[in-house]
């Protein structure tokens, strides 16, 4: 893209994985990017000294065309800009588009939900556009976070905070079981070594056969419940011990923090 992009935040861990594709696949001109951080150095970049750092985000927003807005939701509030006549783009949990273009002075907001597993380039990145976005810069948004996975432009705003739970916290809760299953091998005398070798080759083994195979996940599961064996044996007591519902409450609990954002950002005292 020749446009000029800024990413305030642009040291973080969320944006080093969106941008390191998007550069590697010639998506982004390193020489029309500048990124922010609060001491003005960033690492992770350094295949690219093209890009330019600073510590100054109004003088990122005045070179820039678009504007990345990726630090945390509880230093939103010392962000002092004027992005006046840029695209905004949010990488921010919670935060409401309204929110920014007031904040911000533009009414051009994307606002997104990544993963870090961008940085395999096996991201989900769904995103709402406020009514001002125009066509060019849906395309500047679908280009971007297509170099890091898949995209999708999706109507109700209000869903992005279920996706923070959904897919915004990337690989963090298939690593919760992979981890109770090393754990648990190790607790019957398998090698540790040995144990996180089986355990990481099955989750890359699985999600493959989970994203790319005919069968659908539930179908999956049908098919060895059905099959009767022993692995029919552990599915039914999983089911029985409640992880489904365990899935579930731990969904809810991270959408309601997203949703806490939002609340938090405007009420008066916050
Ligand atoms: N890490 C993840 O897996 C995901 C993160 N997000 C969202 O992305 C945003 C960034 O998250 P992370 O990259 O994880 O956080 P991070 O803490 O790794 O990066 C944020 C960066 O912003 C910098 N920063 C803070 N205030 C600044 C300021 N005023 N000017 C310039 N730089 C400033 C910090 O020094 C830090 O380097 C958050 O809003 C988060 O909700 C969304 C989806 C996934
Ligand atoms: O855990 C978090 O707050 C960040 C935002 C969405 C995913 N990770």
């Amino acid at each position: 893209m020749s446009l000029r992009i800024g990413v305030i935040g642009g040291g973080g861990w969320l944006a080093g994985a969106l941008l390191r594709p998007a550069l590697a696949k010639g998506i982004i001109d390193p020489a029309a990017l500048i990124l922010s951080s609060r001491k003005g150095a960033v690492s992770g970049f350094e295949a690219w000294p093209a890009i330019a750092v600073t510590s100054d985000n109004q003088t990122l927003a005045d070179g820039s065309d678009v504007v990345i807005l990726s630090v945390r939701p509880g230093d939103l509030d010392q962000l002092t800009l004027d992005l006046r006549g840029k695209l905004i783009i949010s990488v921010m949990a919670g935060i409401p588009a309204a929110d920014l273009a007031t904040r911000y002075s533009s009414d051009r907001v994307i606002r997104s939900m990544p993963n870090a597993c961008a940085e395999w380039q096996q991201g989900f990145t769904p995103w709402f556009a406020t009514e001002a976005v125009t066509g060019s810069d849906r395309d500047i948004a679908t280009r971007f976070f297509a170099a890091s996975g898949k995209t999708i432009e999706i109507p109700r705003e209000e869903d992005l905070d279920y996706f923070t739970a959904l897919t915004g916290s990337g690989a963090s809760m298939p690593a919760l079981m992979a981890d109770a299953m090393i754990g648990d091998a190790i607790a019957r005398g398998i090698a540790p070594e040995i144990a996180e070798m089986a355990v990481r080759q099955l989750m890359l083994g699985a999600g493959t056969t989970i994203a790319l195979g005919a069968a659908k996940p539930g179908a999956i599961v049908r098919e060895f419940y059905d099959y009767g064996g022993t692995t029919a044996a552990g599915l039914k007591a999983m089911m029985d011990g409640g992880l489904p519902q365990a899935v579930v409450d731990g969904l809810k609990a991270a959408t309601d923090r997203a949703r806490a954002y939002a609340i938090r950002q405007s009420a008066p005292d916050a």
